[in-house]
């Protein structure tokens, strides 16, 4: 049988939320979730409906658009070319965002002052302008630390509780009102020093702050507290802003409640903000108070260029916030994403941008930079420069400059520093090997593609034969990566059983029945598109037979990986384990759901489908319910903030180049509250792209901890140089 290798795109494959496809006939009994090209049509509509007028600029696509909760965000690193136009709002409150921090916070009397050796700087050296600003802030936050002896302290993970005292717990005690409560609050020794460190920088003026404490070590409980007392001890009520992935709204409702319950929350979301919405107008609009202390939004509405987003961003715009709070705030690593422009020109206003997150860097040190940016926009701000070009990972100097300099504003503690009672992580990576019938479907794979490369190099002169990447195109690249990937997770997320003439019956069959709204033509070319596991639902859900018919649970077992845990998986259950599977791939959660079916485990799946009020609910029920084994979960939306620690065992089926994401789904149950060690297994397909995901995610962490950690030097350590798609596609091809 001929294997086909359709080309896909890599939207069908990145945005993998398999929407239905717009072919389908709108029927009421509607055909299963499967893999469309309807992405391309829905990028185009969305541009459309803009004015001109608002659009100020063509980025490149924006990474992290629908990071929170749809699942349907491309991979970290591909190096996708879909141009995409970001649009600010251009309503009529936008001359509020010339507010500047300094007229409200007193922060320009700290860094206001022009020195004569700036002057000297270049022109154009906007990072060392900014570095050398920021030493002088950091020079007066040391003094006020440290006293005489601040030369040496870098960090305030290294600081006692005591040295930095402004409140104690006693004072917590107060403002939390546990006097009137059952609930007694009490923050370790760490988290006092935090919530010190914010109320120190917001004493100092300072109209930013990171948060940065590992996962799981309580940064909403820490900065829940330091909320209180702003309320408590400066008379500073709010309203607070604070925004979160979808997954985390009804956390950090609870915590709320819990940790500060005379505070009043209003979570702004779903059928509450149908409710709220033109309360919330009416009384913005008339200059009134919000009537709340909290606001709790998702991210999502600050990424859509809908009316009725650009009316909840216009209401948000009116209130002047005493603190704007981002949770998983790498979410605004890329400060040319249309959610970080419409998220500024809310929070710019408020009196202090506090940003929560485990993993500030994420990739490289322009994200973290446009972290900074987002929190001190007048300090960090760089305008047009091209940060890819200034921060460049390998300039070990920036990278020790960088470390001393945010030192003060960026407070992380390691729970390797903080708990050392904390249970063990053991990190485990399963080399996993392909059986016959998936070795094949790879091989034949790389050699399809690797003929499409011959015969463009024979067209191309002899200059440009270096690299892959002078001859397929760049977005073709990312296809090719996806699709070797796609068949080293499972082989039947590509078309290799159903061959042409099985697609042509299914579609003549499909078209009678009136599943498709359109030509017979344009029915056979959307299944050819399709995945055998797609193909396979659609006959399981119409009924189809004949011919090669649905597939049977031999299939499912096909893959390297799903063998792997048919033998795992019942082990781990006879030893009491509980375990947390992360998928990048809603197809591929579909594909491990049959499989724990056929293992015979029990099991709930949240993902970015799931609905946001149903999220809390599942995490409670794995929690509290030990008869269920395993939860599946999708990387990006089960992946950050959740608290999972009914489990002890993460498996991470397919890695993400970013190992910060992997990192944020290994600590959903390695946090406060595990009382069993904790094993991680990563599984790698040996002899895929799956080793060469693996080498540059160790390489990435390497600048993590160079950078925000102490102790290790960038260049040292990592013996894996790192290599783009283009680079391991030039090996595999070309080689
Ligand atoms: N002092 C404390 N006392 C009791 N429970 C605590 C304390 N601090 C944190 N916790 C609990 O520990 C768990 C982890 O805390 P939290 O979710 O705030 O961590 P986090 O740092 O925000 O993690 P992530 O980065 O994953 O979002 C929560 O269940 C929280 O209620």
């Amino acid at each position: 049988m001929k294997r086909v290798f359709e080309e896909i795109s890599d939207d069908e494959w990145e945005n993998h939320s398999f929407k239905p496809s717009r072919v389908f006939n709108k029927n009421p009994n509607p055909p299963p979730p499967i893999e469309s090209f309807a992405f391309a049509s829905q990028t185009h509509s969305a541009l459309s409906d803009h004015s001109s007028d608002d659009c100020v600029e063509i980025q490149r696509l924006d990474h992290d658009s629908n990071l929170e909760d749809h699942d349907v965000e491309p991979e970290d690193a591909g190096p996708v070319n879909r141009a995409r136009r970001f649009i600010v709002d251009d309503d009529e409150d936008d001359e509020e965002e010339d507010v500047k921090d300094g007229d409200e916070t007193g922060f320009e009397e700290v860094f206001d002052v022009e020195s004569s050796e700036e002057e000297e700087l270049q022109e154009d050296d906007v990072v060392g302008k900014a570095l050398q600003k920021c030493a002088k802030i950091s020079a007066e936050l040391r003094k006020e630390l440290y006293g005489s002896s601040g030369a040496s302290c870098e960090r305030y993970a290294e600081v006692e509780a005591s040295s930095v005292r402004i409140v104690t717990q006693n004072d917590i005690d107060v403002a939390c009102g546990v006097v009137d409560s059952d609930f007694q609050p009490v923050l370790k020794p760490y988290q006092l020093v935090g919530v010190n460190f914010l109320l120190l920088l917001q004493r100092r003026g300072i109209g930013g702050a990171i948060l940065a404490d590992e996962m799981g070590l309580g940064k909403t409980i820490q900065a829940i507290t330091y909320l209180t007392l702003l309320k408590h001890l400066k008379n500073d009520p709010g309203p607070h802003l604070i925004v979160c992935p979808a997954s985390l709204l009804e956390n950090w409702e609870r915590e709320l409640k819990k940790w500060c319950p005379s505070f009043s929350v209003l979570q702004y979301h779903g059928a509450a903000r149908a409710a709220y919405s033109k309360e919330l107008s009416s009384l913005s609009k008339a200059g009134l108070p919000p009537p709340f202390n909290v606001l709790l939004v998702c991210y999502s509405l600050f990424e859509r260029h809908s009316v009725q987003q650009k009316d909840d961003r216009k209401i948000l715009k009116r209130w002047h916030w005493s603190c704007v709070l981002m949770d998983e705030a790498h979410a605004l690593k890329d400060k040319n994403s249309y959610r970080w422009k419409n998220l500024m020109s809310v929070a710019r206003n408020a009196k202090q941008r506090l940003m929560l997150t485990g993993t500030p860097l994420q990739n490289d040190l322009h994200e973290l930079w446009s972290m900074l940016e987002f929190m001190m926009p007048d300090l960090f701000a760089t305008e047009d420069v091209d940060l890819k070009k200034l921060l460049n990972a390998e300039d070990r100097e920036l990278i020790g400059r960088m470390k001393s300099i945010l030192g003060p504003f960026i407070l992380r503690r390691l729970k390797s520093d903080v708990m050392q009672q904390l249970v063990p992580k053991i990190q485990r990576v399963e080399y996993v090997i392909m059986e016959k019938q998936q070795e094949n479907a790879y091989k034949e794979a790389i050699e399809e593609y690797r003929a499409i490369s011959r015969a463009r190099i024979a067209k191309l002169s002899a200059s440009d034969l270096n690299n892959i990447v002078g001859i397929i195109p760049r977005r073709q690249i990312s296809n090719y990566f996806v699709q070797f990937r796609k068949i080293a997770n499972h082989p039947l997320l590509v078309r290799q059983i159903y061959d042409d003439d099985d697609v042509v019956r299914f579609a003549k069959r499909l078209h009678s029945m009136g599943v498709f709204e359109c030509t017979l033509d344009r029915v056979v070319a959307e299944l050819k598109n399709y995945s055998d596991f797609s193909i396979h639902q659609l006959l399981l859900r119409y009924e189809i037979t004949g011919g090669k018919g649905t597939l049977s649970d031999e299939h499912v077992m096909l893959s390297a990986k799903c063998q792997a845990l048919a033998e795992l998986l019942p082990s781990l259950k006879r030893s009491g384990h509980r375990v947390l599977i992360f998928s990048q791939w809603t197809s591929m959660l579909d594909i491990l759901e049959w499989t724990l079916d056929v293992i015979g485990v029990t099991y709930r799946r949240l993902d970015g489908s799931t609905q946001v009020t149903e999220r809390q609910n599942i995490v409670d029920d794995f929690n509290n319910d030990t008869s269920i084994f395993a939860c599946l979960l999708s990387t990006r939306a089960g992946g950050q903030g959740l608290n999972l620690t009914g489990a002890d065992t993460v498996v991470i089926h397919d890695m993400d180049f970013n190992p910060q994401i992997d990192r944020q789904a290994e600590d959903r149950c390695h946090r406060i509250g595990q009382t069993r060690p904790v094993t991680i297994y990563r599984l790698v397909t040996k002899g895929t792209v799956d080793e060469n995901v693996y080498e540059i995610a160790k390489r990435k962490l390497t600048l993590d901890a160079a950078v925000l950690e102490s102790g290790m030097d960038v260049g040292n350590g990592h013996d894996t140089s790192e290599k783009t798609m283009g680079q391991i596609l030039s090996s595999l091809l070309m080689g």
